[in-house]
């Protein structure tokens, strides 16, 4: 199977602390990879390497796509507090094909249409996000990374603190995302989701751990 990235000895740091080792995965191309681990464990560090948005302080980094990864951050309290529509916030998804602050084409705005459909926020368009709860905001963020169209989907915990239909949406979601040929990692602490996943790399304490057998004791 191809990997869509490689990581080689790769170690990341904030300042001088180190908090990924070593680290030595193949990330497979058009599957769905899972990363798990406990609190602190680097899980969204390593998404941030893989995502390219941190450096690796040293190691080699080698991937397929060309194109920007659509990146989706746990929620972030500073853009929650943005004074924009629940439909701007997933148009800003467009912006990696248009440039910032351009006028949607057709196209753009039935992307944005279909994606919050897709998570279920279309009857939210017209709300502030500030005034959403946390959940509708992370479908909100969510549907920001789809309307990117990236091929790769680099997510930091998609469905934790979402109710069982909006889980369900969001596993849907990837399903089709797959079946299109798009790359997904996501950072999950379901093992459910982790068993489901075609790819699992499991962290502890900075460190690529061996993956617990599924349906083992954990
Ligand atoms: N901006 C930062 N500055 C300094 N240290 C950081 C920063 N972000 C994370 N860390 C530290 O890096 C380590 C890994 O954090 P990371 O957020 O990657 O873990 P995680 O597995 O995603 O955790 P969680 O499950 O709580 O989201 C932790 O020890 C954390 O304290």
């Amino acid at each position: 199977m191809s990997a869509a990235i490689e990581l080689d000895g790769v170690s990341a740091r904030y300042g001088a602390a180190t908090v990924l080792h070593d680290v030595t995965i193949a990330v497979p191309l058009h599957r769905i990879t899972a990363v798990t681990g406990h609190n602190g464990s680097g899980k969204s560090t390593l998404l941030g390497v893989l995502a390219g948005v941190h450096p690796p302080a040293s190691g080699s980094l080698r991937r397929s796509h060309s194109g920007r990864a659509a990146f989706v951050v746990q929620r972030s309290d500073a853009a929650d507090a943005l004074p924009i529509t629940v439909r701007q916030t997933v148009a800003m998804g467009r912006w990696a094909h248009r440039g910032p602050w351009r006028p949607l084409t057709r196209d753009d705005r039935s992307i944005v249409d279909r994606c919050m459909d897709r998570l279920g926020v279309a009857d939210l368009a017209a709300r502030r996000l500030g005034t959403l709860s946390g959940g509708q905001r992370q479908r909100v963020l969510l549907a920001q990374g789809l309307a990117q169209q990236s091929d790769l989907l680099i997510l930091d915990e998609p469905s934790t603190g979402l109710d069982a239909a909006a889980k369900d949406a969001i596993t849907a979601v990837l399903a089709e995302e797959r079946a299109r040929g798009t790359t997904i990692v996501h950072a999950t602490h379901d093992p459910a989701d982790a068993a489901e996943a075609d790819h699992h790399l499991a962290l502890a304490h900075g460190r690529i751990a061996p993956a617990p057998v599924p349906g083992g004791s954990r």
